[in-house]
């Protein structure tokens, strides 16, 4: 283990994806089997306790990548020297909960976070935003750190782009392997548009194999509102997938790929407004997210984009009158 650890800070370690998360980049899955790793775990006042426990089990593992184990309710310690955050911590949505009724409750917790990051995080600091409303969190979070790079700030849609993976490869009946250039368009939310005109099977375009009925009665909603599904049926919200999702997303953001979905900052591409975090098909290179350019938008597209994107819009205006950006 001759290289220094990786601090990663996770926050809302107590809590359900936490404890489904933190063995995961422990074992090395977030960011490679021969890297080493310090947790850093933020979590509010009565919930330290719990995340004690947590890291007890963490010792428990042996973990030999695990170099050390820090356990704080203070922002400006936690981020301190970090070099990869994953914001979870945040209240979950619960049944009949919409994703704006979150806004007020969770966007006191991301300002503070954002300007701890600034103030002290690692030059090289990447942040996935997991807690929602993922995307309004990273752009609250993105605004209270002026010194960071905006790029740096992403949320998670790469759930959503794994559910959608796993719908299409189960009606095409096909691995998911198989699949290649899905793509999931603007807000984590039941807005956000699952686009099969660019994902590829064997060779062929998805939205040509299904017919059109399935695809916009069937698929789009499905993928849109499997949170609030599974929020119904385990009476929580998802936790391992969700786990699973943000190890893919970092480890992807570090070690490359040539195409995903993750919700990044706008450059103005396919007509998103500037600087609001949106879902795009995206590649990473060099350890940057670059949009996918040049794919045409046909109609039916447009539309729920635009759409998808308009909420976001508009959450960026909720959150600009409760003064939060
Ligand atoms: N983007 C996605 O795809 C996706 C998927 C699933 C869940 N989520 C979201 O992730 C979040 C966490 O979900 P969960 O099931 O782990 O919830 P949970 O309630 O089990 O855990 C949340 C934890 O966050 C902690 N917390 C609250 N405020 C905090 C703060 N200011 N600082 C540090 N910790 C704090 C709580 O004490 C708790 O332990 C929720 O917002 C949920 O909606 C997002
Ligand atoms: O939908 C939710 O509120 C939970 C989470 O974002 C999910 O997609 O599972």
């Amino acid at each position: 283990m001759a290289q220094t650890p990786v601090k990663v800070t996770v926050t809302g370690a107590a809590g359900q994806i936490g404890y489904a998360l933190l063995f995961r980049i422990a074992s090395g899955q977030l960011l490679g089997a021969d890297v080493p790793v310090k947790l850093s775990l933020l979590e509010i006042p009565q919930a330290v306790k719990a995340a004690e426990g947590t890291a007890m089990e963490l010792d428990d593992c042996a973990f030999p990548l695990l170099s050390g184990i820090e356990i704080t309710d203070d922002a400006n310690k936690a981020f301190d020297g970090a070099n990869v955050a994953l914001l979870v911590g945040a209240r979950p949505r619960t049944a009949g909960m919409e994703r704006g009724d979150l806004l007020q409750a969770n966007g006191g917790i991301f300002g503070p976070q954002g300007k701890a990051i600034n103030d002290h995080a690692a030059d090289d600091i990447r942040v996935l935003v997991v807690g929602n409303p993922a995307n309004t969190n990273a752009l609250i979070a993105q605004q209270s750190a002026p010194d960071v790079p905006a790029e740096r700030f992403t949320a998670m849609t790469r759930l959503d782009h794994n559910r959608a993976l796993s719908q299409l490869a189960a009606k095409l009946q096909v691995p998911v392997t198989e699949i290649k250039k899905m793509t999931i368009w603007g807000n984590h939310s039941a807005t956000q548009y699952p686009d099969l005109f660019h994902t590829e099977v064997g060779g062929k375009i998805a939205a040509e194999l299904v017919d059109e009925a399935w695809l916009r009665d069937t698929f789009i909603p499905t993928v849109a509102k499997r949170g609030a599904a599974i929020i119904e049926a385990r009476g929580a919200s998802s936790a391992a997938s969700a786990a699973n999702a943000a190890i893919d997303h970092v480890f992807d953001w570090v070690n490359g790929t040539e195409w995903t979905s993750a919700a990044i900052p706008s450059d103005g591409s396919y007509g998103v407004p500037e600087g609001l975090i949106s879902s795009f098909p995206v590649a990473s290179r060099d350890g940057k997210w670059e949009i996918i350019q040049g794919l045409e938008i046909d109609a039916f597209s447009r539309e729920r984009i635009d759409a998808s994107v308009r909420e976001l819009e508009e959450e960026r205006t909720a959150v600009r009158e409760l003064g939060l950006i």
